[in-house]
């Protein structure tokens, strides 16, 4: 019986994408802030006003690995961020390029055994069981 209000989602997001190609998972190394410098996370980044998800997952990918993609269907838990904002991850399809570390220290594709022991941001742990259903479907 609410005003409808309390039913919007006025989160900011942060879209992370979870390509997979040959049955590996791409992986990219942060390079900042100094608490997650070093570890590994799925790329994306903030999605920015009057983008969809899919939109500025495509931007993000194209500007920090300098690649294009198709962005498809949400994969794991939503994990909420500080500061009204909540991580999403999305399967993405590589259409065209090979992926270069434009604004990571690395980037890397593991498979499901190689990701039980990387170190990945905190956060992203939550995805785990996720990924590792992803990657066995291939
Ligand atoms: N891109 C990305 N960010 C993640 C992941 N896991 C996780 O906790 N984060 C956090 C780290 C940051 O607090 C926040 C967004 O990070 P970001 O630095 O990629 O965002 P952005 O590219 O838009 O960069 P900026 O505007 O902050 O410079 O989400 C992940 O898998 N991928």
């Amino acid at each position: 019986m609410g005003t409808g209000t309390s039913d919007r989602d006025d989160r900011q997001e942060v879209a992370a994408a979870a390509l997979v190609d040959s049955g590996r998972l791409l992986l990219a190394q942060r390079v900042s802030p100094p608490v997650l410098a070093g570890r590994w996370e799925l790329p994306g980044g903030k999605i920015e006003r009057g983008e969809t998800p899919a939109e500025g997952l495509r931007r993000e990918l194209r500007e920090e690995l300098g690649i294009e993609t198709v962005v498809g269907a949400r994969v794991g838990v939503e994990v909420p961020l500080p500061n009204e904002m909540v991580l999403r991850a999305y399967v993405v399809e590589l259409k065209s390029g090979v992926p270069v570390a434009l604004e990571h220290a690395a980037v890397r594709w593991v498979d499901a055994a190689e990701l039980a022991d990387v170190d990945l941001v905190p956060n992203d742990r939550a995805w785990l069981p996720a990924l590792v259903e992803l990657l066995a479907r291939g």
